[in-house]
């Protein structure tokens, strides 16, 4: 069942526009992140997707020769002030990409990075909230026997799993996730959606997915983006049913993308 209508807004975005050097990737984006929702992002290749999701952490900077205009508020702050501490913002915000990602470590040193970083030093308090982080990520009972063998031993799913863990243990608000499972067979890709669908409880997330199918089970709200600009936005079930927008209509039934 989908959530109810107006969950506490998390992200408000105003008139954003985006440019990497002189080419434009986002045009006058108004889009709102509702908490402890699924969020879905959709559309074909280039037009804005990750561009959007990497502004949501102001990971999009790192690009460089980036410039941008409008109004990215998050709790209320605008993240795109000079001023909004960078730490502060993904310290509340975690993320997952494509490929997982997980440090070269044990499973139980990945988890408890983050918790160290935060100044958590008391080894009874960091072994729990690595078993509760394993927990929540569904990969507990995988790994409970071998938390301190080198997390480049677990399968492509698992690590995965493990990286959806490492971004919990700081009780994050908001998880960012880019096509996280589009390296993933379907087996695993079916546990990370019920992980998904399982977390929103706790944190907001928001998805870029290439595969509609996911972006259907698994989201409340869909925003479906094309050459840079939000063509529709709406719960994911209007989008998938009664899209308002031809062009929505279109990409979903395969038409083009
Ligand atoms: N670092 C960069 N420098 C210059 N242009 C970039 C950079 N990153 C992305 N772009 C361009 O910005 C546009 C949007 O890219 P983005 O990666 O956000 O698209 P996307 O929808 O996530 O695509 P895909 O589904 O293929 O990952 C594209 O035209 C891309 O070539």
């Amino acid at each position: 069942m989908e959530n109810a209508q107006w969950n506490k807004p998390v992200y408000e975005t105003n008139g954003l526009n985006l440019w990497y050097g002189t080419s434009h990737a986002l045009k006058n984006i108004n889009l709102t992140i509702h908490e402890k929702e699924v969020t879905a992002i959709i559309g074909p290749s280039g037009c804005g997707k990750s561009t959007y999701l990497k502004t949501l952490n102001r990971m999009v900077e790192l690009a460089g020769n980036v410039s941008i205009s409008g109004n990215v508020t998050f709790q209320g702050d605008n993240i795109l002030d000079r001023s909004m501490p960078v730490e502060m913002l993904r310290s509340k915000v975690g993320m997952v990409f494509q490929k997982p990602n997980p440090f070269p470590k044990s499973i139980y040193e990945n988890v408890a990075f983050g918790p160290k970083i935060h100044g958590i030093k008391n080894r009874a308090i960091l072994e729990q909230v690595v078993e509760n982080s394993l927990k929540k990520a569904a990969l507990w009972d995988e790994v409970k026997d071998r938390l301190h063998e080198n997390a480049y031993g677990l399968s492509g799913g698992q690590q995965q799993r493990l990286c959806i863990a490492r971004a919990l243990a700081v009780e994050p608000e908001v998880i960012l996730m880019d096509e996280p499972t589009s390296a993933l067979d379907p087996v695993s890709t079916n546990k990370v959606e019920e992980l998904i669908k399982e977390i929103k409880n706790d944190v907001t997330i928001v998805i870029v997915t290439h595969n509609m199918q996911q972006a259907a089970r698994i989201s409340d709200r869909t925003a479906f983006f094309l050459n840079g600009e939000v063509i529709e936005y709406d719960r994911t079930s209007t989008i998938f049913n009664e899209p308002a927008d031809q062009l929505t209509h279109d990409y979903i039934n395969g038409r083009f993308g």
